[in-house]
């Protein structure tokens, strides 16, 4: 098979199934000399790079538009991932031309717009600020297209000064950012957006932000930088929580960025334990703790799969993010290197040891008394971290443990399990790639069979009743008022349950702190 084609199919395979080029190589029947195996590996590793900005030029150049003849939409391999590689070899590679016959059609219909592909580069190129078009690819393969600030509530109540998201937009706005309503990508220069999916909480910025350095808002813990995917971990378990309904564990959690969020999702309230095995990285994680104001959070150093679970007959909801090959992260894309076939078997050996310890955790938090919900996350695209342990946990949780249906688990989030491991639960896990802004990462929700379903309607209830019941108390507190304004200036117009409570509670601070200062 050509060279082309073939690179196209392995990338048609990577795309479906993810996991390492190598094994796509292989997986796609790509077979060939040594040399021309390393040949093609050398040339989708260097296509990946780029792919982004190829994308981009392909809007502007729609080639599959302009040469509808050659690039059917539905070929094997697909015209997206064959013009992809021609591309590359065309406007990236050191020979910068095409190695083919000049009568291949696919190398003809591509060179027909060889001058209008090259001049649009070149405009990419100054758009981007680089000195070359070969730097764009540097910028595309190590960031993830956005910067992510979270807005961290939990500073907002413990402090008098007005810390609120509106004070937050303000303090945006007053450093000439424009706040957009609906997302762009990739983001423009200094504008700003609510994510689509944490509308509440984070906030996105252009990859190339550095403005919260020195920054009173980040200084202070108001701001924490967090990527999109590592927070929905802590979203997925913390929805639909009450106070009433019972203590929290976050089993994994240096360097803390889960637990401060989790912390924030309970508006500071209840017992939320966090345990860290490593002495340095627990450290990290109490520092983060103080810094984020994290009253509720009681940490440990300690191992989880020490504790008693007898010990916690209160805890109904734990989060289990172990440590994992991190394969999903963008800046560590190693799993597209080269690898011999030795690396290649130690890989395997490192990742059957990291799934049996995994695949240990979620055992160990099956067995606390009252857990209702475990969620299990990783930073890894790897299928034997992912799905593979979690089909091994279902297996073994003797049918008490299922699976929390799609609409626990970010619901509108596309991206989804892989079908092959899962069957149809693969619609209740989600996976997250470089393409969705993210890094790469997995997340998972179980559910105890039992009472499931039960928790939920019981949270959603308590819920309902307590945004009246804080409603209620909102208004009294607007009436209470003394009249200097201050409450009503720090309180912004609260909405959901979660604004509702802050805003009392922060009345309640304010009303001690004046009394005491009188
Ligand atoms: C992927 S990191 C957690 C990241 C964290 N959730 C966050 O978002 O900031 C995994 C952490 O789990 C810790 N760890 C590994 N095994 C553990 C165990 N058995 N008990 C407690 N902590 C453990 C590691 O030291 C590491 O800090």
């Amino acid at each position: 098979m050509n060279f082309y084609r073939s690179a196209a199919l392995a990338l048609d395979h990577l795309d479906k199934h993810q996991g390492s080029v190598k094994g796509s190589l292989a997986a796609a029947k790509v077979n060939g000399s040594a040399g021309e195996s390393k040949r093609i590996l050398a040339l989708i590793i260097e296509t990946l790079k780029y792919r982004d900005v190829l994308k981009q030029l392909l809007t502007t150049v729609p080639l599959t538009k302009l040469e509808r003849e050659t690039f059917r939409s539905k070929g094997t391999p697909s015209s997206a991932n064959l013009l992809l590689v021609l591309l590359h070899d065309l406007l990236f590679s050191p020979k910068g031309k095409i190695e083919a016959s000049d009568k291949w059609p696919p190398k003809e219909a591509v060179l027909r717009h060889g001058a209008r592909l090259k001049a649009e580069l070149v405009r990419l190129q100054i758009k981007a600020g680089k000195s070359s078009v070969r730097e764009l690819g540097k910028a595309a393969s190590s960031t993830v297209e956005a910067r992510y600030a979270r807005w961290n509530p939990n500073i907002e109540l413990s402090r008098a000064d007005d810390f609120s998201l509106s004070a937050l937009h303000a303090h945006l706005a007053a450093k000439g950012f424009s706040r957009l309503d609906t997302p762009v990508y990739p983001v423009p220069d200094k504008s700003y957006f609510m994510d689509p999916h944490l509308t509440e909480h984070l906030l996105v910025f252009p990859a190339s932000s550095t403005w919260w350095v020195g920054d009173k808002w980040y200084e202070s813990g108001a701001v924490i930088l967090q990527d999109k995917a590592s927070c929905f971990p802590a979203y997925v378990v913390m929805d639909g929580w009450d106070p009433a309904e019972g203590e929290c564990i976050d089993a994994t959690a240096a360097p803390g960025n889960k637990t401060s969020y989790m912390s924030a999702l309970m508006g500071a309230e209840g017992t939320l334990y966090a345990f860290e095995r490593s002495p340095k990285r627990y450290q990290t994680l109490c520092n983060m703790l103080q810094k984020a104001e994290c009253g509720n959070v009681k940490a440990t150093r300690g191992d989880f799969t020490e504790t008693n679970p007898a010990d916690y007959p209160n805890v109904t909801r734990i989060l289990l993010d172990p440590s994992c090959s991190g394969s999903g992260i963008v800046n560590r894309l190693d799993y597209l290197v080269d690898a011999d076939e030795a690396e290649d078997d130690e890989q395997a050996e490192r990742l059957e040891k990291l799934a049996a310890f995994q695949l240990q955790m979620i055992q160990h938090a099956f067995r606390f008394p009252a857990v209702r919900r475990v969620v299990y996350s990783t930073c890894s695209i790897h299928a034997e971290e992912d799905e593979r342990v979690v089909a091994k946990a279902l297996a073994s949780g003797k049918g008490k443990w299922k699976l929390a249906p799609r609409e626990w688990v970010l619901p509108s989030w596309e991206r989804r399990g892989l079908v092959e491991e899962l069957g149809d639960a693969a619609d209740s896990v989600i996976r997250c790639l470089p393409e969705d802004k993210t890094n790469g990462f997995f997340v998972s929700c179980f559910v105890r069979v039992d009472a499931g379903e039960e928790v939920k309607a019981k949270a959603k209830g308590t819920k309902r009743a307590r945004e009246e019941e804080v409603a209620e108390a909102d208004e009294e507190a607007d009436e209470e008022d003394d009249g200097d304004g201050t409450a009503a200036a720090a309180t912004p117009k609260a909405k959901t349950a979660a604004q509702l409570d802050r805003a009392r509670r922060k009345k309640q601070l304010q009303k001690k702190r004046r009394k005491a200062a009188k």
